[in-house]
């Protein structure tokens, strides 16, 4: 069974206006509520591939509630550890640009964190565990790597889609593949990274720490796949970008659901790349149907056959 884990969901509370005016009173023409947290968009998106995966990680009051329900209803598998606070509530303006503001999130006890924990002593080598997001204040960071080293004491495969120190934490479990973007590897490599050279330097970097894969993604510029033997660049095409939140997310997902379904590595490149960009092109995460159309229009080239 696939597994993700989202130690701090959202309800994503996405506020459509036609501008937005610091220090101003601003109307919103639409908004929408979704479940949120990029484990929970993971799911969502490898439901949408008709691929089954376990939501996991801590929920709390009636945004916990919520996300459940709407988890259900998808047909998505539940196995929260309930907290006493309440979930976070993350708002996202769309009014020409995109801003976002992320809160905190409740507060995680001991005992809950243990109890979490002990959901992972379950698993097999069977099992393949996503895991991304930020980290709860009140829990320790070292949370990644306390679920790293439970995935490998059991061959249980796992992904990583983490910031800096978080990331940095897990190399060395050897996830299957890690999904930087262009900005993370630039925060942690301290350089401007302005081709797609110098971008996959820094994914080698990342393997020589124990990634097995790199997927980095570069928003409207699409995205790279290092391996030890490829470079592969996907190129996307143009469309009317709605809302981009959850599109690494999708791309996460499209690139598991490849792999699980047995395609090629240049095949679940292109569907992972279809998903984030089927997701920038709609107000909620990427639908079965755009995503096949959207495969069609990318463009896969091989920069590097072999290592350098
Ligand atoms: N403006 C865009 N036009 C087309 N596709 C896009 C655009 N922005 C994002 N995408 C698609 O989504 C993928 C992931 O985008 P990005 O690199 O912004 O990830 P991210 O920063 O992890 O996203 P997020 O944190 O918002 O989930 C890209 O590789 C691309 O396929
Ligand atoms: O605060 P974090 O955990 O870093 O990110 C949370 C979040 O921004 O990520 C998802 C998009 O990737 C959203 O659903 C959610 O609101």
């Amino acid at each position: 069974m696939i597994y993700t884990v989202t130690l701090n969901p959202s309800i994503d509370y996405v506020m459509f206006t036609s501008q937005f005016e610091l220090g101003a009173l601003n109307r919103a023409a639409a908004t929408y509520k979704f479940a949120g947290g990029k484990g929970i968009n993971v799911s969502r998106v490898l439901k949408e591939h008709g691929v089954d995966s376990v939501a996991l990680g801590f929920t709390g009051g009636f945004p916990g509630k919520f996300i459940e329900h709407e988890l259900i209803e998808s047909g998505i598998q539940t196995a929260f550890v309930n907290v006493d606070g309440d979930t976070r509530i993350n708002v996202k303006l769309k009014g020409g640009s995109e801003t976002e503001i992320n809160a905190p999130g409740p507060e995680v006890t001991k005992a809950q964190e243990a109890a979490f924990l002990a959901q992972l002593e379950q698993l097999t080598g069977d099992d393949l565990v996503i895991i991304s997001g930020s980290v709860p204040g009140t829990l320790d960071q070292t949370i990644y790597s306390k679920i790293a080293q439970r995935c490998t004491d059991r061959d249980v495969k796992f992904v990583v889609d983490a910031e800096k120190e978080l990331l940095d934490s897990v190399l060395s479990y050897g996830p299957e593949f890690v999904k930087p973007n262009k900005v993370e590897l630039e925060e942690m490599f301290g350089e401007t990274l302005d081709n797609d050279t110098s971008i996959t330097q820094c994914a080698r970097k990342l393997m020589a720490k124990g990634a097995k894969q790199v997927l980095v993604s570069l928003g409207g510029d699409g995205a790279l796949l290092v391996t030890d033997t490829l470079v592969l660049k996907a190129v996307v095409p143009s469309g009317r970008v709605i809302n981009t939140v959850g599109s690494g997310d999708s791309t996460v997902a499209g690139m598991i659901a490849g792999l699980a379904n047995n395609e090629s590595l240049e095949d679940s490149f292109r569907r992972a790349v279809a998903s984030g960009t089927a997701t920038a092109f709609t107000e909620d995460l990427a639908q079965q149907h755009d995503i096949d159309k959207i495969m069609e229009q990318i463009t896969i080239t091989t920069l590097m056959e072999a290592k350098e």
